[in-house]
């Protein structure tokens, strides 16, 4: 550990703990800190699991029923192929009648889908089957923060006691952690390989390069396809200046080994990853330092949550933020010796204001999409931002903006929605709108949710988004709130923090969104969403009937307020 030479970033004095022992330079006068907003002191599926997929291989196999995890069964003859389609593949015209590229969630969802189709389906993986979600994104966050979560739960000696209970003396295994996460992304490859293999989809190792709209190379071989979808992916975005070392300065890629948990961590954005890997670290004693280019932290947040996850999420632990502030220059260090220096530039003037030395710097300022070697410009495609131009369908558009025939692409390389369910959900409705099915994806009834403790989960717009579009748009619109504070679930758990609140139009009672935080908030949001895939409106939820006690009251309690119409 270093020793601390120095106070806050904006000049103001910051407190500094015993873990907090490290040196903090404020290199540039105070008088360039103004803009920085002053630092707060602490005041002390995996993809969507259960998705089933029933088919058949082309050889006449029984059906097989499979679900994400793995677990495969014979169920008898298919006959679910629907039969007006002319399959190119049996036909001989093509060697198969879905080519996918990259076997992430997005891949594997749509492989899943287009052989419960009945379509003669390949997947070309270059690197490890199960993409980010499964080995670098989704499933090991969540399993860190499953175990730091216990971790947190049993130090709270305060909110143990209210429940009855003493524990004395919790420790924990870093490497035990570390080896829970690995363990679980392993076991979910597998499970996803195992399902793909089980259904026939034939699984195709190397790097892809399209040769034109129906031909790929990949690994010295070539195979041709009536239709290729493109589910390449996305890897994390550095910003120019930043050094990544993997030790002291890294990105979620390395910050997911859990190889050290540093005393003093920068983490630079205060999104989905961020604010997850923020939950970890505190839990696991490591003090954190938001920061943040826009002038708020969880800047995506609707203010009114963002406020709540402020005052349960940030001021009650080991958490400080600067705002309005770009991380311009990262130096690595070395753990133990020297500290990692971080440059802080103004947001808007891009003037250095700020230095400062922490132990570790997680840099999570977003994902840049994935299309390298994949050719594009064999099938007259432009990249904008990187992404691929995409129609409502998933259809690649060309540089002049037509379709390109036969080529399609999902998840987070056309950068619509970058969620593993999103990835899964567009791969499907690309393979329904490829056999003239158009069902096209509804993104505002996609679900999100932050996985922190408690967690954070929304579908549709903001409050503020939802305030402009009304007067763009000319109507009114209508929220409803409540609190955790009064269910009888929550209460027993003595973790009663939270609130949900419904935002819908006033006149024709649409749903335009719905925000949740507090515990399981995860889970409880998809009953609005749903109700948005399926059209419903407002009025139709305020009937519906919730177990008691049940967490499922505090949206109940939202919807028992809606106003008849
Ligand atoms: C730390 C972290 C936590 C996350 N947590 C969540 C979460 O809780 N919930 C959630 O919904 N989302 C989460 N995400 C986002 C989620 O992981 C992504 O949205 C999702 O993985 C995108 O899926 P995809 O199929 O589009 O791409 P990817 O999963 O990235 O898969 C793309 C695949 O394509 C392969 N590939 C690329 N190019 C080629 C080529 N030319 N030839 C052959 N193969 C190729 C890659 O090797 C890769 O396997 C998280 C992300 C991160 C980083
Ligand atoms: N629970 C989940 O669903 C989950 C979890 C993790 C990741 N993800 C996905 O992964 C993607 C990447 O996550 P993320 O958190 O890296 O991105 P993000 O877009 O959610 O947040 C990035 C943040 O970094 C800030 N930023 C960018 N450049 C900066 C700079 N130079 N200095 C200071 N701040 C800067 C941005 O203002 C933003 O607030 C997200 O799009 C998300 O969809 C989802």
């Amino acid at each position: 550990m270093f020793t601390m030479t120095s106070t806050s970033i904006a000049g103001a004095p910051r407190a500094v703990g015993a873990r907090a022992a490290v040196s903090r330079k404020t290199a540039a006068s105070a008088t360039t800190t103004t803009t920085t907003t002053t630092t707060h002191r602490r005041a002390s599926s995996a993809a969507p699991a259960t998705v089933r997929a029933r088919a058949s291989s082309f050889n006449g196999a029984p059906v097989m029923s499979i679900s994400r995890r793995g677990a495969i069964s014979a169920k008898g003859p298919r006959s679910r192929a629907p039969a007006f389609v002319a399959f190119a593949a049996a036909k001989g015209e093509y060697d198969y009648d879905l080519v996918i590229i990259g076997a992430g969630v997005g891949g594997h969802g749509a492989a899943l889908h287009a052989v419960e189709c009945g379509l003669k389906t390949a997947i070309i993986e270059g690197d490890v089957i199960g993409g980010t979600c499964v080995n670098r994104g989704c499933v090991p966050s969540k399993a860190l923060l499953a175990a730091s979560g216990r971790v947190r739960d049993m130090k709270n000696a305060d909110h143990l006691k209210m429940l009855g209970i003493e524990v004395d003396d919790v420790r924990f295994d870093r490497q035990g952690i570390a080896d829970h996460a690995t363990g679980l992304a392993t076991n979910i490859r597998n499970n996803l390989t195992n399902s793909m293999k089980g259904l026939g989809v034939d699984i195709l190792l190397g790097a892809a390069t399209l040769r034109d709209n129906h031909t790929i190379s990949y690994s010295n071989k070539k195979c041709t396809a009536k239709n290729i979808i493109i589910a390449t992916g996305s890897t994390p975005f550095v910003p120019p200046g930043i050094e990544i070392d993997g030790k002291t300065v890294f990105t979620s890629d390395d910050a997911l080994k859990l190889d050290w948990i540093p005393p003093w961590v920068a983490i630079i954005g205060s999104g989905y990853i961020g604010l997850e890997f923020s939950d970890v670290y505190t839990a696991l004693g490591s003090d954190v330092t938001f920061i943040e280019a826009m002038p708020k932290i969880m800047p995506g947040f609707d203010a009114e949550i963002g406020k709540q996850a402020e005052r349960i999420l940030i001021q009650p632990r080991n958490i400080d933020y600067v705002t309005d502030v770009l991380a311009t220059k990262v130096t690595p260090g070395i753990p133990g010796e020297k500290p990692v220096t971080i440059e802080l530039s103004d947001f808007k003037t891009r003037e250095v204001v700020d230095q400062m030395e922490v132990d570790a710097c997680l840099v999570a300022t977003g994902r840049a999409p994935y299309t390298e070697g994949l050719n594009l410009e064999a099938i007259s495609v432009e990249t904008q931002r990187g992404f691929v131009p995409v129609n409502e369908k998933m259809q690649v558009l060309d540089k002049d903006g037509g379709v390109v025939e036969g080529v399609w692409c999902i998840g987070d390389a056309n950068g619509k929605m970058m969620l593993a369910h999103a990835a899964s959900a567009q791969g499907i409705a690309a393979i329904e709108c490829m056999q003239g099915r158009d069902r096209v994806l509804n993104h505002n009834s996609v679900p999100a949710a932050c996985f922190t403790h408690p967690e954070v989960s929304f579908v549709g717009l903001t409050e503020e988004q939802a305030r402009d579009k009304a007067k763009e748009e000319g109507f009114e619109i209508t929220v409803k709130k409540t609190s955790f504070k009064a269910n009888s679930k929550a209460l027993a758990e003595k973790e009663a923090d939270g609130m949900a609140k419904l935002i819908y139009r006033s006149d024709t009672q649409e749903i335009l969104g719905m925000w949740i935080m507090g515990l399981h908030a995860a889970d409880l949001i998809h009953e609005a969403s749903n109700a948005i895939n399926n059209g419903m409106k407002a009025t139709d939820l305020k009937f519906a009937v919730h177990a008691h006690p049940t967490l499922a009251e505090v949206v109940d309690e939202v919807f028992k307020q809606v106003e008849h119409a």
